[in-house]
Order: C-alpha cells, then structure tokens, then sequence
C-alpha cells in the first residue's frame, strides 16, 4: 500500500491543490487565454496574408509564402520562441517594457500563421472549379468570384482546423515561460511548476494539466458542432424534406406547375448568335475547327455529338469561359470579343452539368446573389425578383433551402431561375441533366422546354436526343472541332446526310 500512498501524495495533495486554484484562476488562466486568444488573431490574419500569397499566379508573391511556411512550420516551437524573445530582448524592453509577452505573442504568431496559411490555402484550393465558373457566369470578375463565394467558403470548410489551431496556441502558450515571466504574467503551466517546487509534490502541476483540459476537451467538441452545422447548413423553413418518394412526389408536382405558370409569364429579350469560322485550341490540341454557326432571336439550337467533339468548348467560347484563338461570335451584330467579359455575360447566361449552386447560401440567395452584389439592385427588389424566377421554374416552396437539402432536378431548376434572373438575351446549357438520376430529368426537360416556347434564346448541348427532336428549331451535329450538319430536327434525325452523322445516331437511338 505504500506506493499507492506515495501516488496519492504525489499527485492529488489536496491541500497543495486548493492552494494554488486562486492564482491558476485570477492569474494563470487570464494569461493563457491572452497568450492564446492574440497569437491565433494575429496567426489568422497573417495566415489569411500567406495563403493569398500561396495560390497566387505570381512566383513572387508565391514563392516567399511557401519559405516563410516551411521555416517556421519547420523549426520547433521552443526554438522560435527563445530566438525571437531572447534575440530581440534588447529592442522588445526599449518599445514594450519588461515584459517578455509582446515577443512571446509574436513568436507564437508566426508559428501560428504559417500553420494557418496553409490550412486556408488548403480551405480555398478544396472549393471545386466549378464554383468559381458559375461566378464568372455570373459575370463576376475573378476577385468578386474569390471575395463573395469561394474564400467564404474555403474558410467555412476549414474552421474546425481553425479551433484545432487555437487549441494548440493554448499548449505552446506555455513555453513562453522559457522567456522568464513576471510574477504577474505567468500562465497556467508557469504556475502549476512554480508551486510544485513549494510543495515539493507534482499536484500543481496535476492542476495545471486539468486547467489544459478544461479550456481545451469543451473546443473539440465546439469544433464537432461547428463541423456538423456546416455540414447541414441551418434550416430556416419549417418543412424538412425527407425521404426518397417525397421528393420524387414534389418533383413531379412542381414540374408541371412551372409549365402552368410559364404560359402567363412574360417574353424573354432575346437575342440572335452568329458564330463565325470560329477556332479555339487547349495547346496544341486544336478543339474547334472553323465553327459556322447562325441562331436566331427566341430559338432553341441543340448541339449533338460524340464525346469529345468539342460541344462543351464551343458553348464555353459563347460566353468566354474560355477564348477563341479565331474567328468571332456576334450577340445582335456585336462582337463579342469586343466587349468586356463581364458585360457579355450578363447578356449570355449559362446552367452547368453539375449545377455549380453555391452550398452556403439558400436558394433564395444563390438566385438573389448575382443581382444584389454585380446588378447593384436593391435588396427587397432583388429579392421579389428572385422569389418570381424561382416561382417559374416551381420552387417557391423551396426558397429557404440549401442546396444540400435539395433534390438534383430541384438544384438544377434553381440553377436555371439563377441564371433567368440575369435577364440575359440567351441561355447555354451544357448537358443539365447529364448529372441527375433518369427520374429526375423530365421535370428539367420541360422546364427547358417552357422556356424555348416562351421565346428564350437558347443552345443546348445535349444527349437528350428525343428533347432535340421535340424542341429544338435547330440542330448541330459536330464531330472532331467540327459542325458537320444543321439544320431542323427532322433533317438532322430522319434525313442525315453524312456517314459520320448516320453512323451516330444509329448508335445512340
Ligand atoms: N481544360 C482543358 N484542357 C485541355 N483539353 C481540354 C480541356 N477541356 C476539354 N479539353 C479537350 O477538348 C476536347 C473537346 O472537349 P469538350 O469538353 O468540348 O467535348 P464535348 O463534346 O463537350 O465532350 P463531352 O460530351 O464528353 O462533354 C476533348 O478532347 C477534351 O479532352
């Protein structure tokens, strides 16, 4: 038994413990907290600093980022500390006075923010490409694009390594003690090892260890909640969607209720396309050969093909996403490639396979977005503008709903009101629903085919061949960079003229 009397006395002096629990209180825990609290602001915004550096296109901004990161992730924490705090000691008393915290800070700031930097640069690199697409879609300029969508939602994504970081500034907070702290100063370890040469027993420290765990295990658990709130976004509207065949009943539902509304709503702006011995290459790889192309105001032009023919990069060029090496495209007589990028697209819209909604924001707002922050409408306008697009494509029930909490047909069908509510004179789609399962297709396939009646210019890369054949004024069928036929759809699937064109759609129907 005497051994586990020595433990006892080693480790739970109770008397030593409640000694020191004032001090650990008024003195200790304030200090680490200060310690902590400032090296993480300051880690942050040098963080911030860092990872704009680090994906910056310049090397000259990229390449210093990534030296600092790995100096100071590099080197161990006591060694910055001793080096900034001790080296500087001379110039740290002459602007802070005695006390060695202001160094301390500092040296745990820029341990901190090179940690920091990297997991925002890893935040911001995680956001898919597609995203910062639908903002130049939008016709946000590639700032507007980092600033309003994808920084916000490549620092959300990191904030539990965020807490995680802060957790660990709490610990290494404590060896700002190697700097020899004023009595008034010291932190919670400084304490816990002052009173346990008094005591001569380890339950100080023991204490210290539980004053660690108490600011700390409540963080990772804040973290866990943080995480999952992200993950799910807030509900803000009282119904929750649950279960396949609700969704499926909605789905349907609401489908036919745009196609009623469609019919009273009004005539879209539409405008005509002449695409011109159009060239684009990725490299060398030559994609688009001599495209001729003529749409008309208020028509629907399918463009088919096998994959690879250069159906998604012709669209791209339409709305330059990506531009064209020759040739040129006019919107109503004007050339496109006269005109600012961000100008056209607010003229020339575009809905994406894979939707490109923006996950933090309702649907409300990813409809609202592009018109508050790049139209400069006001917001109650905006807002009654984006509640009548999104009752069009029959999802005014669904407004308060993220993305997340959407079906595909429903998050495609907002993706389309986002892109009406641009007012735009002509809307490319490429494959919409390509992505979403057969179920769901037909809600957006009507949907698609209500805007073509109602007199919207549209282009449509599809492999919906019966939606070509019903709907579309036009089609084109390319293959290899180039347009091989157009004309009306029962030319084009009852009358094909070239092998190339036989030879697909007898593999395809
Ligand atoms: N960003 C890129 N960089 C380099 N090559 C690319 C890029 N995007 C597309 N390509 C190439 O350009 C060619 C045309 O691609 P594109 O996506 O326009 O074809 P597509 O007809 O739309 O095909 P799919 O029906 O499969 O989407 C392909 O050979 C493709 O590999």
């Amino acid at each position: 038994m005497n051994w586990l009397e020595n433990l006892q006395r080693s480790f739970f002096d109770w008397e030593a413990m409640a000694s020191v629990l004032p001090t650990m209180l008024a003195v200790g825990l304030k200090n680490t907290l200060i310690l902590a609290a400032s090296s993480t602001v300051i880690g942050v915004l040098l963080g911030m600093v860092l990872a704009v550096m680090g994906i910056s296109r310049s090397a000259w901004l990229r390449i210093p980022a990534r030296i600092y990161t790995d100096i100071f992730r590099g080197l161990p924490a006591i060694l910055t500390i001793l080096l900034i705090g001790q080296g500087f000691a001379r110039i740290g008393r002459d602007i802070f006075g005695p006390s060695p915290y202001p160094l301390g800070i500092l040296a745990l700031s820029l341990i901190a923010s090179a940690y920091i930097g990297e997991i925002f640069r890893s935040g911001i690199q995680s956001v898919e490409t597609g995203q910062m697409e639908a903002c130049r879609a939008l016709s946000m300029s590639y700032g507007q694009g980092m600033r309003l969508i994808v920084i916000p939602q490549g620092v959300r994504r990191v904030l539990p390594a965020l807490v995680n970081q802060f957790i660990g500034n709490v610990k290494d907070s404590s060896l700002v003690y190697f700097l020899g702290l004023l009595a008034s100063e010291r932190e919670i370890f400084r304490i816990g090892q002052d009173q346990a040469v008094v005591t001569g027993n380890l339950s100080p420290l023991l204490m210290a260890g539980i004053f660690y765990l108490i600011i700390t295990v409540p963080l990772t658990h804040v973290v866990n909640h943080i995480d999952n709130g992200l993950r799910l976004g807030k509900q803000k509207s009282g119904g929750v969607v649950s279960g396949l065949v609700e969704v499926g009943e909605l789905e349907s539902g609401e489908a036919s209720a745009s196609l009623d509304g469609g019919a009273a709503s009004p005539a879209f702006k539409a405008g005509s396309l002449d695409v011109r011995d159009l060239d684009m290459a990725y490299g060398d790889l030559q994609v688009l050969k001599q495209i001729r192309l003529k749409v008309e105001p208020g028509t629907v032009t399918c463009i088919i093909g096998p994959s690879g023919s250069g159906k998604s990069t012709l669209l791209r060029c339409l709305n330059r996403l990506v531009e064209p090496k020759a040739g040129d495209v006019l919107l109503d007589g004007e050339s496109i490639l006269a005109m600012r990028p961000e100008r056209l697209r607010r003229r020339v819209g575009m809905v994406f396979q894979h939707f490109n909604l923006f996950p933090n924001h309702t649907a409300l707002e990813n409809v609202m977005l592009a018109l508050t922050r790049i139209k400069g409408t006001a917001t109650s306008q905006a807002r009654r503008q984006a509640e009548a697009r999104l009752a069009e494509v029959g999802l005014a029930a669904r407004k308060d709903y993220r993305p997340s909490r959407l079906s595909g047909g429903q998050q495609q069908r907002v993706a389309i009101a986002r892109a009406l509510a641009m007012d735009p004179e002509v809307i490319l789609f490429d494959e919409v629903t390509s992505a979403l399962d057969p179920e769901l297709v037909k809600g957006v396939l009507n949907l698609m085919a209500d805007l073509g009646r109602r007199g919207m210019t549209m282009i449509v890369v599809t492999h919906e061949m019966g939606f070509a054949r019903k709907v579309a004024d036009q089609v084109a069928f390319m293959d290899e960079g180039r347009i091989v036929e157009v004309g009306p759809p029962a030319d084009i699937f009852d009358r094909p003229k070239s092998p190339r064109l036989k030879q697909f759609l007898a593999e395809v129907l």
